[in-house]
């Protein structure tokens, strides 16, 4: 008895799982024996990176898989990643721990714009575009900001470094790059270690080690622990979502207190506020939604627009450190621009090929977003002759096309030189840190501009050495977002 007992569970634990976690015909080749729950993580990398890649080199540019308990597909080729990234149905992004988040959409789903999708996503982001070119966002006045934190960083720099100890740039990077943002949103101008501002930092960088951790993937692949787990205090998710929103609320109130609905907006938030109050606008800017889309927005613009800076910068200054002889070239050359007498400005970029070659050459190394930001199919749909059903997970290898030989000639070494033609800086189209298609980086222009002149600031104030004989590792960390290993470096004030 006990017997059959024991078969029949096992017939019908098996008829669940091939209804469960098999793969429709015509899906992409990749691993077919996923676990429950864990899916492919074991056949995966403790390298998030390196594991997937492994996936590409045996089963090609397009892999059908599971990540965690989601059906995935990675696809690495960078024809594909365009089509696939400017594909209607390939649109949508996948809710990332929507149960620790307390502002959320009446129907559930996240609100602000990275992670919200359909009729929100798109009233939310064009309006958010819209403003922000009004604030800056390719303006003077955003230079202007951005000038003054870097001015207030390098000078902090100064301070640190003045009795010639070694330094890590990266927490100043943080800081300042955090402070650009919250000027721009709240037209606040503080000290560079206002509370407010070191606090937002705090929490970026638990967000980043938590979402990185396993304990994150777990949050991901099975709500239902992580949501124990929070509760037991084993960790702590939403509290770092929490006190993120408490900052953009208190910030929010602190508006509505002392902005007149009919004077001219001040600011990012007083501009959101007046919208909300037009008849006019869409349905995602009232009552409830509306609430939590601002505070939406402002926790997505802090979240990808401030490591995904300071990391860039924090290579940037590494790379430069290994190569005096680089540095070297990329003063002479905006010396020829400013006769070495003044900074040089953002509106002269064009006149610095070499700079601007540096700073793609940078992020191709850097490779912040090595994955983009997952889509998700919001149909089924075919893609490259493959049936891709509703639901899947779409990573686009970003990382796998910045590195990809055919494009990029001996992609492991460093050399701004490939974009440079007949003496002129030539964007690679193959190039794409700020990802393709509609929902391609919302900050780029913002992320040029702070990348610009952080970079050219630094090398006007400081020569760069790394702190001792031998050059910084260039490696990344195993990580799932990608970081060099911690380093320090040794800066000399110039002026
Ligand atoms: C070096 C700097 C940066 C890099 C490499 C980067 C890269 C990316 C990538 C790859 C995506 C996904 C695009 C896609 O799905 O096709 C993205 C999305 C996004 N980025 Fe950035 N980013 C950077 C800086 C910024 C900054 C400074 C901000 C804002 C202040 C920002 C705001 C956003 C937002 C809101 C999205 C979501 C867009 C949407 O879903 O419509 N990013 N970024």
């Amino acid at each position: 008895m006990l017997f059959m007992v024991l078969l029949l569970f096992l017939v019908v634990l098996s008829w669940w799982y091939t209804f469960k976690f098999l793969h429709p015909r015509g899906f992409p080749p990749g691993p077919r024996l996923p676990l429950p729950l864990l899916g492919d993580s074991l056949t995966l990398d403790s390298n998030f990176v390196d594991g997937l890649d492994k996936l590409r080199i045996k089963y090609g540019d397009v892999v059908g898989f599971y990540l965690g308990p989601m059906r995935a597909i990675l696809i690495s080729d960078l024809a594909m990643i365009q089509e696939a990234c400017s594909k209607e149905e390939m649109m949508d992004r996948p809710q990332f721990l929507p149960d620790f988040r307390r502002y959320l959409l009446k129907n559930g789903e996240l609100a602000g714009i990275g992670f919200s999708n359909g009729i929100n996503w798109t009233e939310q982001r064009r309006f958010t575009l819209h403003k922000l070119r009004d604030f800056g966002f390719g303006k003077a006045n955003l230079e202007r900001v951005v000038e003054d934190q870097a001015e207030m960083l390098c000078q902090r720099l100064k301070e640190l470094t003045a009795n010639g100890e070694p330094v890590s740039t990266t927490y100043v990077f943080q800081i300042s790059t955090i402070n650009a943002l919250w000027t721009v949103l709240t037209g606040e101008t503080i000290p560079l270690d206002d509370p407010k501002i070191v606090k937002l930092n705090t929490l970026m960088d638990q967000f980043e080690e938590t979402a990185a951790s396993p304990i994150g993937f777990m949050a991901q692949a099975i709500p239902m622990a992580a949501k124990l787990a929070n509760k037991l205090g084993l960790v702590d998710i939403s509290k770092i979502f929490n006190t993120m929103e408490d900052v953009c609320i208190s910030a929010i109130e602190s508006h509505k207190a002392d902005f007149e609905l009919g004077d001219i907006p001040r600011d990012f938030i007083d501009a959101y506020l007046q919208h909300q109050a037009n008849p006019e606008s869409g349905a995602s800017f009232h009552g409830e939604d509306g609430t939590s889309n601002l505070v939406g927005v402002i926790v997505d613009l802090f979240a990808a627009g401030s490591a995904t800076i300071s990391m860039t910068l924090t290579w940037a200054v590494l790379l430069l450190a290994n190569r005096p002889e680089l540095q070297k070239i990329l003063n002479k050359e905006i010396h020829q621009v400013t006769a070495g007498n003044r900074l040089i400005s953002y509106s002269e970029r064009t006149k610095v090929p070499l700079v601007e070659a540096f700073i793609l050459e940078v992020q191709r190394k850097a490779n912040v977003a090595p994955f983009s930001l997952f889509r998700q199919a919001n149909r089924d749909c075919q893609f490259q002759g493959y049936f891709i059903p509703k639901g899947t997970v779409i990573l686009p290898n970003i990382g796998r096309a910045l590195n990809n030989p055919e494009m990029f000639e001996n992609p492991e070494e460093f050399k701004p030189e490939r974009y440079i033609k007949d003496g002129k800086f030539s964007h690679a189209p193959n190039a794409i840190p700020f990802g393709v298609g509609k929902r391609r980086c919302l900050g780029e222009t913002l992320a040029k501009a702070e990348l610009f002149i952080y970079i050219t600031r630094f090398l006007y104030h400081f020569d760069i050495k790394p702190d001792g004989d031998q050059p910084i590792r260039e490696t990344l960390m195993p990580t799932a977002f990608a970081k060099p290993y911690p380093f320090k470096v040794k800066l000399t004030s110039k002026v």
